[in-house]
Order: C-alpha cells, then structure tokens, then sequence
C-alpha cells in the first residue's frame, strides 16, 4: 500500500481551521470541500487517460482526455459526503457509488447500512472519500467492497489518518496483490482509548452535519 500526505501551506492551513473545535459547521463544510480539491488533485495523478487531437482555431493540437470506462467515486457515508461535491466537480464524468457505514463507538467494528454500487467495477479505478481513518475498519471493510466487485485500483481520500489504521490497512491488504492508495492531509499521532485520533478533530460527520 502507498500513502501519500500531502505537504503543501494551503492543506495546512485549511487543516489547521479544520481542526479548531471554535469552527462551526458551515465553515466546517466549506473547508473540507476546498480540502479534497486540493487532495484529490494529487490523488487523481495516476488517473487513465487517453491521447486525443483537438483543433484549435490555429493548428491541430494533441492533448489527453479522460479514458473510459470512467472513475468510480465513492463517498462513505456519513462523513464522506462531505467530500463528494469537491470530486464530483474535479472529475464531472465520474459515476458515483455509495456506501452506508457506522462504526460501534464500543466495539469500533465498522457496520454496514446501505450499499449502492455498480455490479461490475472490472478495470475501474475507484476513489473512496471519507474524512478519517481512524482504526481502518471502515475504510478497509469498503475497499473489500470494491475489489470483490473487481475494481482494478482504489484511492482513498482521507483528510486525517492515524498510524495505526494505515497498519492495519496494509496488514489487510497486504498478501492481496490489489493496487491500494491513501491519501491525506495529515497523519496525525495515535488514536485515544475511544478509538479516536489525537489530535485529530473530533467527530467529522457531527462537525460537519450535526449530533443525530
Ligand atoms: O477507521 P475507523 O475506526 O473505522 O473509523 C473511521 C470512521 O468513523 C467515522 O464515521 P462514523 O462511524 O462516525 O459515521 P458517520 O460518518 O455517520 O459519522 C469516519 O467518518 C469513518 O467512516
Ligand atoms: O477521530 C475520529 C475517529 C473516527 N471518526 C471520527 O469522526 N473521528
Ligand atoms: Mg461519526
């Protein structure tokens, strides 16, 4: 597995407000959104293309386009819908994937509640957005998801990683042969007795949509 985090002054500072338990929810939305642009641009590096001729009102000029069949996003809900829009506007033709899961704050086993994915990923790429990983249940549980459906690869985009779910995502996955890719704004230093990342910022879907 490949983690990539993203070092660059803007994901920091954007990062930084993220964080600041002062941040109320709009503002929460807007900076998860500018966020996962700026991540997703790295992210969507290795992303197929084709090569095509355009005319242009002076000469022929080569260039590269989009390549079919064309991505797969897939935000996990709740938090990754915070995600989706800023994908969706970087990658217009992409088609879009739901998955529904909640961890138990006890157990922190990762449930599923809804999945509404393409039958046959066979040589999609797919891009999971979810803001964290945390103990790498979920994001795992989803990409197990994804390959058994045949995606050929799969992204994932978080916004904060802890070290220990990028264990135990490479221990899942790690015998499997599947090309994986994290990656984040930050990787934060350990999770709490709760399963939560320190220093982290709190509960994303909370922050972003309010305690239901
Ligand atoms: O890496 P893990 O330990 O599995 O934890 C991470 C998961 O927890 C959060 O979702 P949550 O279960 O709180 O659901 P929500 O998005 O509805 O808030 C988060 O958005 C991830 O999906
Ligand atoms: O720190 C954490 C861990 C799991 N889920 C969250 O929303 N935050
Ligand atoms: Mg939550």
């Amino acid at each position: 597995m490949e983690t990539l985090v993203v070092d660059h002054p803007l994901v920091a500072h954007k990062l930084t407000a993220l964080r600041d338990v002062r941040t109320d929810s709009p503002t929460f939305r807007m900076l998860a959104d500018e966020l996962v642009t700026l991540l997703a641009y790295e992210a969507t590096r290795d992303v197929r293309v084709v090569e095509v001729t355009v005319e242009t009102p002076v000469s022929p000029a080569r260039g590269l386009r989009m390549a079919k069949p064309y991505p797969l996003v897939v935000p996990i809900l709740r938090a990754g819908l915070g995600m989706l829009d800023g994908m969706t506007r970087l990658l217009p033709t992409a088609e879009v994937g739901f998955l529904g899961m909640i961890r138990d704050e006890e157990t922190l086993q990762a449930e599923t509640y809804a999945t509404r994915l393409p039958d046959d990923l066979s040589g999609r790429q797919c891009y999971v957005v979810d803001p964290m990983l945390a103990t790498g249940g979920t994001l795992a549980a989803a990409i197990k998801f994804l390959f058994d459906r045949g995606a050929e690869d799969v992204t994932a985009i978080c916004l904060l990683a802890a070290p220990e779910g990028l264990a135990y995502m490479d221990k899942t996955f790690a015998d499997t042969g599947h090309p994986i890719r994290v990656v984040t704004a930050a990787l934060d230093e350990r999770l709490n007795e709760n399963g939560y990342i320190v220093p982290g910022l709190g509960d994303a879907g909370d922050r972003l949509y309010g305690v239901v």
